[in-house]
């Protein structure tokens, strides 16, 4: 008997057997093509699960069986590569699969909606209509002008009908006498065209070659170009290579905010239909661009980490821009990096992956080195522009303005008045971290969280950043009543009010995800900075990644401390990048650039590195002191990690599961230990590290957690998870 296995949505880590639906005929059941979508009763409701296999046996009694209620689509929806990979990614991240599959399909599919026909609403003759006399409508112009349009150019859509004068009335009258029908008018295949790119230098010479050599079959390469060394001009001609091939190309990017910008660029050099995937879309607009690219009529398919999961008819290339960026990593529920998938996909494909950075992860760097990824290195700024010089300023002792040693506000004027732009770094939104009061000494804490709540003043709220509760700005302390409260520390909101007392004839711009709340703003930020005018941009990381500002001559990062006392063991790594990205926005053009880091500890190790090496050099210290540790990626990490109302309960759950995983040779069980945020919104939280000196030994003590994990009785609301190849482990 054959019996269907289906990856239901639920937080299990199994699959389940069902009986075909009622009316299914038995001889096509056997025939049934995994991906299809399928509506089966679980509990007490019906739920869309996704078909994994046709199978003959199961553990489940007889008695108990029941069928599914129907099979949505006779082809399925998720085709065989796209299929494979969510099989591989609920496997390696130990995920359960029912959660992995829907990503695969854009969301409106997700539940037992029909697929959106492609193409657009338009009219044919009928029979009858093709048979009508010439001068039957003698009396009615605009019918005949109508009939006679379909008749030489066959299917009109509607909309070109209505161009051409011809109204919704006309075509009802038509219709009504049954002279013209409806049809869906498919989409045309259109060839693309790339236009010409920029004279290349020898080394994008070399890399575009190398990429374009590659095609056709799996290898993975890591593209090391310093920044602004025109590594998209390398994805640029990869791509139209691709392209030439008939095969269709897929670039990850790391955020939203740059997803105005690089689709620009794209659509400046290929006539071709370009789309882009990214958590701002509704839902129509997400199907139909999910469409386009699965029927092969989209030859360009930009998204975001999610992105990585949306099937391509024929997939030529894969391009990861920044690939070190930490957005690639999903960092609540189903905990995917979307360039390891994005690796495994190419692989499935059989094409080539492009991973791109002036800062690459310290795991693809060892993956370089060790052989396994061909390494294409530009190592000069494209057009000639030097990489700026950095220094830092000793900040201890001095009276600070806004967060401006004098020395960088004496820089900021000298940059501004030579015609230059100036970009100052600070990653904390907010006007300030901490709101407290003189008399009493009270702080405002998140009731919620084991945080402090920042204050934004603008808003008059007080806003906790880790689980979003927001509160009014108190106008007096709530502990003793006293109206001297003091806010201590600088975000980037109070920076900004600062600037502009000290900058009064500056345009100064904020840069952080509240002023970059919707959709447009980036880009008409991005339109103002590009016009020259000397400014100020204040921000966080978000000013950091990717952007091309050739005006900016001046980086000021205005507290480096903040990023050199890390509890993870990846401060360091994230830390060169973060300096080494920021730095790299000054001076791409003519004019030089300098960057100016204010810091205490003039003298910290970290910071004199950053002086003196350069990222590859730097990098390569750092993967040694990895080396001696033990740590990634020379050794294998995950964590399990478990939250609960309840905090005595969430530890004795990871008490339990580890002891049950006994002692294994190989590997080091670190925990369990409070989280470095050790309560968020209500819930108390643990975690569980486990060290591995092999990928197989990790995978074993993993799946002897996970078993471990779903055999333990568990309280109501306690929640644990899995989080393979962890990027934060604090
Ligand atoms: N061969 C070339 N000749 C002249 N200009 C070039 C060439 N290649 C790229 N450029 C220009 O150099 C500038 C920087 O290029 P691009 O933004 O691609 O750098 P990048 O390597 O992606 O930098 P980052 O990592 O900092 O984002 C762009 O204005 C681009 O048009
Ligand atoms: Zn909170």
């Amino acid at each position: 008997m054959s019996l269907l296995r289906v990856a239901v949505p639920s937080p299990l880590h199994r699959l389940f057997d069902y009986l075909p639906p009622a009316d299914l005929p038995a001889e096509s059941v056997a025939g049934l093509a995994p991906g299809s979508r399928l509506r089966v009763p679980f509990g007490r409701r019906d739920v869309i699960g996704i078909l994994v296999a046709v199978v003959d046996e199961t553990e489940v009694p007889q008695d108990k069986l029941k069928p599914a209620k129907a099979l949505l689509e006779d082809s399925p929806l998720i085709p065989p590569t796209m299929f494979a990979l969510c099989q591989w990614a609920a496997n390696y991240y130990l995920h359960p699969p029912g959660e992995v599959f829907p990503l695969a399909l854009p969301t409106r599919l997700r539940g037992d909606r029909p697929l959106m026909p492609l193409g657009e609403p338009a009219w044919q003759l009928s029979t009858r209509g093709l048979g009508l006399a010439d001068d039957a409508l003698k009396r009615s112009p605009k019918q005949a002008l109508a009939i006679e349009k379909l008749r030489r150019e066959g299917p009109v859509s509607t909309a070109a009908l209505s161009e051409a004068g011809i109204s919704r009335a006309v075509l009802k009258s038509l219709a009504d006498k049954q002279l013209i029908k409806t049809l869906n008018l498919a989409p045309k295949r259109v060839a693309p065209i790339g236009h010409q790119g920029l004279d290349l230098n020898t080394e994008q010479e070399l890399a575009v070659v190398a990429i374009t050599q590659a095609l056709g079959e799996f290898s993975c390469s890591l593209l090391q170009g310093v920044t602004g060394s025109g590594k998209t001009e390398v994805y640029l001609q990869g791509i139209a290579a691709c392209l030439e091939r008939g095969q269709q190309a897929l670039v990850l990017i790391p955020e939203i905010g740059l997803t105005p910008q690089t689709l620009k660029r794209f659509q400046l050099r290929f006539n071709a239909t370009i789309v882009s995937l990214h958590s701002g879309l509704a839902d129509q607009e997400r199907e139909k661009a999910w469409s386009l690219a699965r029927e092969g009529l989209a030859h360009i398919v930009i998204g975001t980490r999610s992105a990585v999961f949306t099937p391509l008819a024929n997939c030529g290339l894969v391009v990861v821009d920044e690939e070190h960026d930490s957005s690639y990593k999903q960092q609540d529920g189903f905990r995917y990096s979307a360039r390891d998938v994005a690796i495994k996909r190419a692989q499935l494909e059989e094409c080539p992956v492009v991973l791109g950075s002036a800062t690459p992860s310290l795991e693809s760097l060892h993956n370089a080195a060790s052989g396994r990824y061909h390494q294409l290195v530009l190592s000069q700024r494209a057009g000639g522009a030097n990489l700026p010089a950095l220094q830092a300023i000793d900040v201890r002792g001095q009276s600070l303005r806004g967060g401006l040693s004098p020395p960088l506000e004496q820089a900021v004027g000298q940059a501004l008045a030579a015609g230059g732009q100036v970009l100052l770094f600070l990653n904390r939104r907010g006007y300030a971290p901490t709101l407290q009061c003189h008399d009493c000494g009270w702080i405002a804490q998140c009731t919620a969280c084991e945080s402090r709540m920042t204050v934004h003043r603008r808003q008059r709220r007080l806003r906790c950043h880790h689980c979003g509760a927001a509160a009014a700005l108190p106008q007096q302390c709530p502990s003793c009543k006293s109206r001297t409260l003091l806010t201590n520390g600088l975000g980037t909101e109070q920076a900004e009010e600062t600037l502009a007392a000290q900058f009064p004839n500056t345009p100064i711009y904020r840069v952080d995800s509240d002023s970059m709340a919707n959709a447009g703003a980036m880009q008409a930020l991005l339109d103002t900075v590009a016009s020259g005018e000397p400014c100020i941009l204040v921000g966080t990381q978000m000013l950091s990644k990717g952007h091309h500002f050739p005006r900016v001559t001046l980086v000021g990062v205005i507290d480096a401390d903040a990023l050199l006392f890390s509890a993870d063991f990846r401060g360091e790594e994230r830390m060169a990048q973060m300096i080494t990205q920021v730095a790299g926005r000054a001076g791409r053009s003519d004019d030089p650039g300098r960057v100016l880091l204010q810091t205490h500890h003039p003298d910290h190790p970290m910071l004199s590195a950053l002086m003196t090496q350069n990222y590859a050099e730097q990098a390569k210290q750092l993967l040694e002191m990895r080396s001696e540790n033990g740590l990634p990626p020379l050794g294998y990490l995950f964590m399990l990690r478990c939250d609960s109302a309840d905090g005595a309960a969430a530890e004795q759950f990871l008490h339990s599961v580890r002891r049950a995983a006994g002692n294994p040779q190989g590997i080091t069980l670190i925990g369990p230990l409070p989280s470095a945020l050790p309560r968020r919104a209500g819930k108390f939280r643990f975690q569980l590290m486990v060290l591995a000196n092999s990928r197989a030994s990790l995978r074993q003590i993993a799946l002897a957690l996970v078993a471990s994990a779903e055999s333990q009785p568990r309280a109501g609301d306690l929640r644990w998870s899995i989080d393979v190849d962890a990027t934060e482990v604090t």
